[in-house]
């Protein structure tokens, strides 16, 4: 009989621990999975396996079973940190591999630790998650039908790209694979800068002196385009300060449109408004046919 899985996920919050409820549930194909876990706070672990994420609790990281996969699921600036941590069982890995929202930032600090880039790595970030955080809002079905993206290095391993691969899927996910740079730009555009906007646009809110009434009265609006501005701080101070360069060109690319628009404003421009919102409610409406078009596969 094949010997089962063992994966360690190391970082037991929103992501690791739905990975591994997940995981636990569906199994590698024909193949069982023996999930293990390990978290810095104390408590989370045990927390994790009576809430059925894991087999199985690791307090001390020197002192492990045999490990086939690592599932690194920590802050991005706490990556190199645990790289350390894990140092010994690297050679002995089929995969080793992040969820972390920043992709050149991760490489970069293996890169770091390790002198070089091991082939059993392979970085990945699910673009599945909310604005919740912690071991109890892991959901089994969280990465469902979203897209996780891999970024596989020239050091990379077919054999380990195959098996992250795999595993993804058998949660649900549609794997796609980008460059390290490509995902760091593409998701300051579409993850990274949303949320600068949103924890902007609640404190410039929170610190006006009638601030009750306008949280009392806010409508639809304020709630969806507010709702990410409850992300965890510590997971997004890490990655601004990690995609800074790509943030940074696309942020001052909105920074001049929002100029624009309150040019447009100032000087009664209403073509230009009615212009920018018009191409904007097309957009919007194409992409909400997408999504509606990917949930129906
Ligand atoms: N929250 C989301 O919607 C998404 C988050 N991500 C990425 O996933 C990663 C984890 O995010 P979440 O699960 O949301 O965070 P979380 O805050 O829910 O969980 C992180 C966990 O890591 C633990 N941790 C921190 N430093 C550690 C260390 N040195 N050693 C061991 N454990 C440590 C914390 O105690 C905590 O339990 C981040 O890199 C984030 O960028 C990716 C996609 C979506
Ligand atoms: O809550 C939401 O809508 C998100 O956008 C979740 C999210 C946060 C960070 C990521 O890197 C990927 C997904």
């Amino acid at each position: 009989m094949t010997e089962p899985l063992n994966i360690l996920i190391i970082g037991l919050g929103l992501i690791g621990a739905s990975f591994g409820k997940a995981i636990r549930a569906q199994g590698l194909n024909d193949r069982s999975v023996f999930v293990l876990g390990h978290d810095r706070s104390l408590g989370v672990a045990d927390q994790a396996v009576a809430l059925g994420v894991l087999d199985q609790a690791v307090t001390d990281l020197a002192d492990l079973p045999r490990v086939d996969v690592v599932v690194l699921a920590v802050p991005v600036m706490a990556i190199g940190d645990v790289i350390d941590d894990i140092k010994p069982l690297i050679g002995s890995l089929q995969v080793l591999t992040d969820v972390g929202s920043v992709k050149g930032e991760v490489v970069r600090a293996v890169r770091a630790r390790l002198g070089i880039l091991p082939g059993c790595f392979v970085p990945g970030h699910p673009i599945a998650g909310a604005e919740q955080s912690g071991v109890a809002a892991a959901r089994a079905d969280l990465f469902d039908r979203h897209m996780h993206i891999l970024t596989p290095l020239p050091e990379s391993d077919p054999a380990a790209v195959q098996l992250i691969t795999q595993l993804w899927q058998a949660i649900g996910a549609d794997v796609v694979e980008m460059s390290v740079e490509r995902h760091d730009e593409v998701l300051a555009a579409t993850s990274h800068l949303p949320h600068l906007l949103a924890f902007s646009l609640v404190d410039t809110l929170a610190r006006e002196s009638d601030n009750r009434e306008i949280f009392k009265y806010a409508a639809g609006g304020f709630r969806d385009f507010s709702r990410i501005a409850a992300s965890d701080p510590t997971m997004w101070h890490d990655i601004f300060l990690t995609n800074k360069d790509a943030t940074l060109s696309v942020l001052r690319r909105f920074q001049a449109d929002l100029t624009m628009l309150e040019q447009a404003i100032e000087q009664g421009d209403g073509d230009l408004l009615h212009t920018v919102f018009t191409r904007a409610k097309s957009a919007r409406d194409h992409f909400t046919q997408m999504l509606a078009e990917r949930q129906k596969d």
